[in-house]
């Protein structure tokens, strides 16, 4: 598109982002290898669904500590019997012989079920009262009476063989893991995580920890952005600050393109391992800058933007129907894709949830575009513009939400539970409204 910035919605911009990435390849992995990585297992997407190879439970076991019997041997009355106990049934490697009518079989739980028994009378409920470890209570005869339940878990009552597990898209969260494991899955097709480039722009910054000048502030964005993109799953390697020259900005956004992470593992990519480029290492899945996209003299990412270097294409700036957050450009770096955002703190992050987490979560391979919201009550009102949508750092409380601060402040951001994102026929938001929310 030409040098204008175009007007647009924030939901067209999302689509813009969302066309601009693809989800990463996927690679066979074992699962064992994704939990012992360093990096947390959630991160690993499952690139394909996955059915149960096995029965959950794999056998008919029993669910107490106690005796299994054949009901049919208990008085439906519920009077008590006494059997003769012939079997002791470890959980342990076991292949119980059939139970004979008119006997019990100690049985403790998760042990094989043996032939023939249907139910499992609880230790408590016996003569035996408990089984005590120390010493040997195994005794020749147990009374006991008929039960309401059986206390018997049934092989694939859980997990059928062959039933689907897991959607593509799935997170290899705890449960998912343990799903996966008990079900026979021993390896996954998966996404590994995406490794995006972070650049700070302004000749303003200086990193974190240097001096600063008269005039020069600390570079707060790229932390603020790795963190944010690091908890979306995502590797990430800082760069710069650079400075308000097409120069500084070219080198950085190369650097970025030749040095970033490494492939292979999706679980154990790491920007401290990142090394020199080759096929080891890599592109970026992704980068991001920060600041010089409005319109001042020396905004740097839009001067870059408008004059077309050959490494340049898909270029589109955009004027969002966003508060904060209006400038925003999209672009590739030699093929890399390039979210550029505001360099007001506030706006970066706002920018970063609206439209960097929609790009990471495609690239990862997850169901759905854009941020998960949740509609909440407003407990403080406030006042909207008109013709934008405006995203509102809240605290959430037990009444409802209410603004942690002035909306331009870093410090609103720091106390914030979650944006508030207001639709732009919105301009005053009252009490009892309800409004959705992007936790944090
Ligand atoms: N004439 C106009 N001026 C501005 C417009 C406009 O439409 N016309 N838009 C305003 C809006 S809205 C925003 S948002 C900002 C965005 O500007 P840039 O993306 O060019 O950001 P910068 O100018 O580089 O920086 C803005 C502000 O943020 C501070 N900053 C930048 N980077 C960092 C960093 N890494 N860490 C901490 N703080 C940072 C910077 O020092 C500035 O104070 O433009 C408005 N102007
Ligand atoms: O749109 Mo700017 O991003 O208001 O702060």
């Amino acid at each position: 598109m030409g040098v204008e910035p175009r007007s647009r919605t924030v939901a067209e911009h999302v689509a813009a982002v969302l066309g601009l990435v693809a989800p990463l390849p996927a690679a066979v992995m074992r699962l064992s290898e994704l939990v012992d990585a360093r990096t947390a297992s959630s991160d690993i997407v499952l690139a394909d669904d996955v059915r149960a190879l096995a029965p959950v439970p794999a056998f008919d076991h029993s669910a107490m500590d106690g005796y299994a019997v054949r009901s049919a041997d208990l008085p439906a009355s519920g009077e008590s019997v006494t059997l003769r106990v012939t079997a002791d049934i470890a959980a342990a490697p076991n292949d119980p012989e059939p139970l004979r009518p008119g006997t019990a079989a100690r049985i403790m739980t998760g042990a094989p079920l043996p032939p023939g028994a249907d139910a499992v009378v609880p230790v408590e409920r016996t003569s035996t009262g408990r089984f005590d470890p120390a010493a040997d209570t195994r005794a020749a005869a147990v009374t006991l009476t008929r039960q309401p339940r059986d206390h018997i878990r049934r092989r694939g009552e859980d997990i059928a063989a062959g039933s689907l597990l897991a959607r593509a898209g799935t997170e290899l969260r705890a449960p998912v893991v343990a799903g996966l494991a008990a079900a026979g899955v021993h390896e996954v097709g998966v996404r590994r995580r995406p490794r995006v480039a972070v650049i700070a722009t302004g000749s303003e910054l200086v990193p974190l920890g240097a001096p600063t000048a008269p005039g020069q502030i600390t570079d707060s964005n790229s932390l603020m952005l790795a963190a944010a993109i690091r908890a979306m799953g995502a590797d990430v390697v800082r760069l710069g600050p650079v400075g308000d020259t097409s120069e500084a900005l070219t080198a950085a956004l190369d650097e970025a393109v030749r040095h970033v992470g490494r492939s292979g593992d999706p679980g154990a990519a790491s920007p401290s391992t990142a090394e020199a480029p080759g096929p080891e290492n890599p592109a970026p899945d992704l980068i991001v800058t920060a600041g010089g996209v409005s319109a001042g003299a020396a905004d740097v990412v839009r001067g870059l933007l408008t004059s077309r270097p050959e490494a340049l294409t898909d270029v589109e700036l955009a004027a969002v129907g966003m508060r904060p957050g209006r400038p925003q450009a999209l672009a590739r770096w030699r093929g890399v894709p390039w979210i550029a955002v505001p360099g007001t703190p506030v706006a970066a992050y706002v920018s970063c949830a609206m439209f960097v987490r929609p790009a990471v979560g495609r690239l990862r391979g997850l169901p759905g575009p854009g941020a998960r919201t949740e509609d909440r009550p407003v407990a403080v009102g406030w006042s909207s513009p008109r013709g934008r949508e405006q995203v509102v750092p809240v605290r959430v409380t037990a009444r409802g939400i209410a603004p942690s601060g002035d909306g331009h402040h870093l410090s609103a951001l720091v106390a914030a539970d979650a944006l508030a994102v207001v639709p732009a026929d919105v301009e005053k938001v009252s009490p009892g409204d309800l409004i959705p929310v992007i936790p944090l």
